[in-house]
């Protein structure tokens, strides 16, 4: 279950934003500030300040919300106070009542148990769900606005009833004032949280901003396609002519799958899972009892079914006894007429139309005929939003390096314990192995990986396939920790990581291991060596460590969130062009063949890696693509990240 926390002042947008994003990605929601206003109302009734009375009073009216949110709402035992608990008077006293230790802690039990009934994933705003009530949240959004904003906002909402801008503005900051400085549970930015500033977003492009983070971290379930069908109609051949490679088992004997397998499959830039099933029977025995049943519970999770005939066969009664199960479950369903290998079986194929499940697609499950256009449809089917939840928010990590320059000590150094076999030998470890490592304050998903001895292209054998799951693990990581063994000169082999890296578009920390045999003349030749090598890379952040005692260990977090941090973060449009039109002010682009091109505006077309595109009247010279990219950097700083900026070319606007 994913949790997302969104935690910021009054005002700063946290519930209409949480309401959009849980709506939207078919989650639940919880206003943790509508709890406190409820406890604060119960306060009220009682009048009592006294956290005993306030607490006995809670345990004879217990407080429940409804996590709906398209209809979220708070009871204190049955009586709904979602509206009185937003009166001037409830406002007044809750920031009080909310700095009560056992308040707090009666509420924050409360809270985790509401969240742990979520179904697939939950939006939680507060003050404090990063930092206390859950710290393990898969996202955190620390969402801010400043307070003229949020006065303005507040005030438009109550049609000026609470008394002007002004008035808002002043009880806003002195909420702000109590909130942040209590001593219990402090309204205060987790480490790893994403800062947004709404004070120039709308709604709209506040929560835009929270999807895109959400879809970039894989955090949105990715939709299911089941496929479904008698015992050796081609399912499985099927899947395989999907994901591109021979993964599925596929056998002459009907039935071979025997459960529900997985496989994650890409067309047209939409991520999805196929699901095997082992072949449905409708008067199943023996091992086809639980093969059919694991097909049926294929159907209930799926969001899109395909239906899979052998076209050569065409339909049989068993075929249209799970036309009727299909029937029931109400899904998108697609009818694949498969082993249509030419136009003389698609024309006899044609009579599949009778199965009632409407137009069949003719593919060649084998040969490939009409898979791409099965695909289409398919994907024209998928939900923005899936049922498979394929990432748990921990910021995920590659360990990459040539053998034998400390990378599995790292990771034992960061772990506290061994972990992986450390070895003399280069190259000790052979496979990528998943660990979950808590250090630093957050818990990391580090991936260590073979170390690299040769160019892809030159590797063979045991060399070439860790270089193929290296590469896998740098494309599935959000940063990679690049390290180099201080103690000897840079290498040719240490340049072509970094480069595989920063091609790769991930966020990039460069670690220089074995800081423990580094000496003076050493020193004085590797920053020499930095400087000549380095310099292509020179927004990487250098980490200088001893895995081995394990010195500086504490410098890796902070470097890795601020790389991750660059890596994601998006500049506001109306900042970008500010800066550009003053760039190109100062300096324009050079003059080609007596002509000057015109640079127009700019936009970041997206983040992980951060992707400028700079539209101008015509062709711009690389060298003034480097310098917008250097003053970016410069006037944005990302530090960790490669930054893409990339000129197009666009026909000058006919009205402008
Ligand atoms: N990015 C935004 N731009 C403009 N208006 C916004 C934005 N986000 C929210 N608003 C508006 O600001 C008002 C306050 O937002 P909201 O109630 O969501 O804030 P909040 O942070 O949850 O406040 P509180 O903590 O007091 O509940 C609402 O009317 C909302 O529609
Ligand atoms: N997690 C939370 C949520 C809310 N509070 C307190 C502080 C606020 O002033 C008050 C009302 O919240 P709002 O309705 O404005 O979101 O409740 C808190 O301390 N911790």
């Amino acid at each position: 279950m994913i949790v997302v926390a969104l935690d910021g002042p009054s005002g700063s947008g946290k519930s209409s934003t949480s309401k959009n994003i849980a709506i939207r990605a078919g989650w639940s929601y919880l206003d943790t500030g509508a709890l406190y206003r409820a406890i604060t109302f119960i306060a009220l009734s009682i009048k009592s300040d006294n956290a005993n009375e306030i607490i006995a009073a809670v345990i004879d009216a217990p407080i429940t919300f409804n996590s709906d949110p398209r209809d979220p709402k708070v009871f204190v035992g049955s009586t709904n106070v979602s509206e009185e608990i937003r009166s001037q008077e409830v406002t007044e006293k809750v920031s009080i009542i909310s700095a009560l230790p056992q308040v707090r802690a009666e509420l924050l039990t409360l809270q985790r148990s509401i969240i742990a009934k979520a179904d697939r994933g939950i939006v939680v705003e507060g003050r404090d769900i990063g930092t206390v009530v859950c710290p393990d949240a898969a996202l955190k959004i620390y969402l801010t606005a400043e307070i003229s904003a949020r006065a303005a906002r507040r005030d438009a909402e109550q049609d000026g009833a609470a008394g002007g801008v002004d008035a808002v503005a002043q009880s806003l900051s002195t909420r702000d004032e109590i909130d942040t400085n209590r001593t219990i549970s402090p309204l205060s930015m987790a480490t790893d949280a994403v800062h947004i500033d709404s004070t120039e977003l709308t709604l709209d492009e506040t929560v835009e901003r929270i999807w895109e983070l959400l879809s970039q971290r894989s955090l949105l379930g990715l939709p299911i396609v089941a496929i479904l069908g008698r015992p050796n109609v081609g399912k499985s051949t099927l899947i395989n002519r999907f994901i591109g490679r021979r993964e599925a088992i596929v056998e002459d004997t009907p039935g071979v799958t025997r459960d529900r397998v997985q496989y994650e499959c890409e067309w047209g830039g939409r991520r999805f899972i196929i699901m095997d099933t082992g072949g449905w029977e409708s008067k199943p025995d023996g091992i086809s009892v639980q093969v059919s049943a694991s097909a049926e519970l294929a159907m209930g999770e799926a969001d899109v079914l395909c239906f899979v005939v052998d076209a050569q066969v065409g339909a049989l009664d068993e075929d249209d006894v799970l036309v009727q199960e299909l029937r029931k479950v109400k899904k998108p369903t697609i009818l694949v007429a498969n082993k249509v290998d030419g136009d003389n079986d698609e024309s006899d194929a044609h009579a599949l139309w009778n199965i009632g499940l409407g137009e069949p697609h003719f593919v060649s499950a084998l040969h490939g005929r009409g898979s791409g256009d099965l695909l289409d449809s398919i994907t024209k089917l998928l939900p923005e939003v899936g049922a498979a939840q394929v990432q748990d928010g921990y910021r995920r990590i590659a360990l990459i390096g040539r053998p034998n320059v400390g990378k599995s000590s790292l990771l034992n150094a960061l772990a506290g314990e061994n972990r992986s076999i450390v070895d003399d030998v280069a190259g000790t470890t052979r496979d990528p192995v998943d660990e979950l490592i808590e250090f630093g304050g957050s818990i990391w998903r580090f991936v260590d990986t073979a170390g690299l001895k040769k160019r892809a292209n030159q590797a063979s054998g045991t060399d070439y396939y860790a270089t193929l799951r290296t590469q896998t693990a740098l494309e599935r990581c959000e940063c990679a920790v690049v390290i180099l063994d201080a103690s000897v000169p840079i290498s040719e082999q240490d340049l072509r990581v970094i480069t595989m890296v920063e091609e790769a578009g991930k966020a990039m920390v460069i670690v220089m291991n074995k800081w423990d045999l580094v000496d003076d003349d050493r020193r004085t030749q590797l920053d020499k060596e930095i400087e000549r090598h380095l310099d292509q890379v020179e927004w990487a952040q250098i980490v200088n460590v001893a895995a081995k005692t394990g010195w500086h260990r504490d410098r890796l977090a902070p470097a890795l969130r601020t790389a991750i941090d660059s890596w994601e973060r998006r500049v506001p449009t109306s900042k970008l062009n500010s800066f550009l039109g003053a760039l190109i002010g100062a300096t324009p682009p050079p003059v080609r063949g007596g002509k000057q091109p015109k640079v127009y505006y700019a936009t970041q077309a997206g983040i992980a890696p951060p992707k400028f595109v700079v539209f101008s009247s015509g062709w711009i010279e690389a060298s003034y693509r480097r310098f917008i990219e250097r003053r970016l950097r410069e006037e944005f700083k990302f530090p960790g990240t490669p930054v893409q900026v990339a000129i197009r070319v666009k026909e000058r606007d006919k009205e402008a």
